[in-house]
């Protein structure tokens, strides 16, 4: 962990520098390529000086490192952390690091070689982007605590590194202090091939204050009208600031690719502002540079849809000057993050209002009634569905009559909804947070249930580790059980005297307290049931 490494900054107040070796597909993407990508129309000017698109052609084949968009917790208990190098970062120097539009998200420390090997990033502390990805975030105000107790939807949201953001922002303030309302997340995924890495990022905020659907969002729309304070549309688009990651090739840069993408986003801004309540908020993002996939798609939504500015203060210095001819509505709301000037990938988001209506839906009924204060017959209903094996198998788990979560099957996976959770998740079928899955006969309890909030695990078996045993376990292999009076998570011993035999069964393992994934003891050893994703590589 103490390897030094160079990293290129992705602080706007530290201009980024020209490395060669990471340019690796510099030659492939034209001066004319990116002019083209930048004007509104076909033969229209190229409205940033010859110059300045010469520095941004050069850094569009950059890479800079990830940032790590610490958790609220860890940013209030540094103490919690393993990583030495994180705890001094945190407690000495977190204002030097802080990243200028996001400052809850910091550069990791120099002496901080691989953040994603860490302990720490097993257990939630950080989740690791790219510094312009907080663009759409910081316009959502979701380092505040202005999106607790909200209801949202993050409508293109896999893989999930702004929905992780938004749902800590409404449910985390609830688990420090838990006279916070709680707010309620709804991510939506299209493709259901993306839908795994979007559970296990939400799954590792802790919170199961979210649901999952697979829906168009023309028909999510038609399902879900005027219910949400919040929507974000993290937009697919042409991608060109995806252009050195590797993911996306320099066609990206196209005219046709970049019309392509704007009638799609057009007719997914037109559901996302269904889904808004009236005084509710849009937010849109890309990351990428085409103004017409950006500040066109802003008139579109003023124009179109009759979307009213809503400019967020703290991101003025970043207001976009890209539109030919100008307009002053579209340029007051919309933000840029350039890779020439701040050396992150590069980013768009912009931040509307809908207008009150004369009669705004009452939203607030639909949390208000949740599900375990709703009819018995749907609960039960609902519960009965639970095979009695899978409650067999995993009885400290699988608990029909656990006031803390709901129970639903689905494709033999058992979901664990919170129990405010809106009515419609379980009338729609949405996904929830997943707590047990069949593996042929057998019912496993599956990665999520482990890593959830320290109140959500409570009561259930589990072992502390220390570091060595931590980072063993994160690697895949079998972890001793020698310890039998190791404190369970609350500090309690776990009640076995001296000679008394070590727990054997599904037992979590925990580091400081904090949950990291299933193991499954014979009383020597532990059987390593961490989810391969979520595996040190
Ligand atoms: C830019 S990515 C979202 C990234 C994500 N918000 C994050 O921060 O990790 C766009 C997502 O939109 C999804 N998508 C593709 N077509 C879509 C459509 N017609 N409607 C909504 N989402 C779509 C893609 O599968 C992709 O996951």
């Amino acid at each position: 962990m103490s390897t030094k490494k160079r990293k290129s900054k992705s602080n706007s107040k530290r201009p980024p520098k020209h490395n060669p070796k990471r340019s690796s597909q510099r030659a492939s993407i034209s001066r004319e390529a990116v002019a083209v990508a930048l004007t509104t129309e076909r033969d229209g000017e190229i409205p940033m000086p010859p110059d300045e698109l010469e520095q941004l052609c050069v850094a569009i084949t950059e890479r800079n490192d990830n940032v790590l968009r610490m958790r609220s917790e860890a940013l209030q208990s540094a103490e919690r952390l393993a990583s030495n190098e994180l705890r001094t970062w945190l407690r000495e120097k977190r204002d030097a690091r802080a990243v200028d539009w996001y400052p809850t998200a910091i550069e990791a420390p120099d002496d901080l070689a691989r953040p994603s090997r860490t302990i720490d990033y097993a257990a939630g502390e950080f989740y690791l982007q790219d510094s312009g990805s907080l663009l759409a975030l910081a316009a959502a105000q979701a380092d505040t605590f202005q999106l607790r107790g909200k209801l949202i939807c993050d409508l293109c949201a896999a893989p999930g590194g702004k929905a992780s953001g938004l749902l800590e922002a409404i449910d985390e303030p609830y688990h420090v202090d838990q006279s916070q309302p709680r707010g309620f997340l709804l991510a939506n995924e299209p493709i259901l091939t993306r839908i795994a890495p979007l559970s296990y990022n939400l799954a590792r905020t802790g919170s199961d204050q979210y649901a999952i659907s697979n829906e168009d969002p023309e028909s999510l729309a038609e399902k879900l009208p005027g219910l949400f304070d919040l929507v974000l549309v993290d937009a697919p688009c042409s991608g060109q600031a995806l252009v050195a990651k590797g993911k996306q090739s320099p066609t990206a840069l196209q005219f046709t690719h970049i019309e392509l993408n704007r009638a799609r986003q057009n007719r997914i801004l037109a559901a996302a502002e269904k889904l808004l309540r009236p005084g509710g908020t849009l937010i849109y993002s890309t990351c990428t540079f085409a103004v017409k996939e950006n500040e066109a798609q802003v008139q579109f939504m003023i124009d179109h849809l009759g979307l009213t500015p809503a400019p967020v203060q703290r991101l003025a210095k970043y207001q976009t000057d890209l539109l030919n001819p100008p307009n002053e509505d579209v340029l007051r709301c919309s933000y840029r993050l350039w890779p020439h000037r701040t050396a992150c990938a590069g980013s768009f988001a912009a931040s509307l209002a809908k207008p009150l209506g004369d009669e705004p839906p009452d939203y607030d009924r639909d949390r208000k009634e949740a599900s375990w204060r709703r009819s018995t017959t749907s609960r039960s209903r609902d519960q009965s569905m639970v095979p009695r094996e899978a409650i067999d198998q995993l009885p400290f788990l699988v608990r029909p009559d656990d006031p803390r979560h709901h129970l639903q099957l689905r494709d033999w996976i058992i979901d664990a909804t919170a129990p405010d959770a809106p009515d419609w998740v379980q009338e729609e079928s949405f996904r929830g947070p997943e707590i047990a899955h069949r593996a042929g006969s057998t019912w496993k309890p599956s990665h999520a249930s482990a890593i959830r909030h320290t109140a959500a695990i409570e009561g259930l078996p589990s072992i502390e580790v220390d570091d060595e045993t931590a980072l063993k376990y994160l690697t895949g292999e079998t972890i001793p059980i020698d310890n039998p009076n190791s404190p369970s998570a609350d500090g309690a011993s776990d009640g076995a005297s001296d000679d008394a035999p070590n727990q054997t069964g599904w037992q979590i393992v925990r580091h400081r307290g904090r949950p990291l994934g299933w193991i499954k003891s014979n009383g020597r050893i532990g059987k390593n049931h961490l989810a391969r994703h979520a595996r040190m590589q």
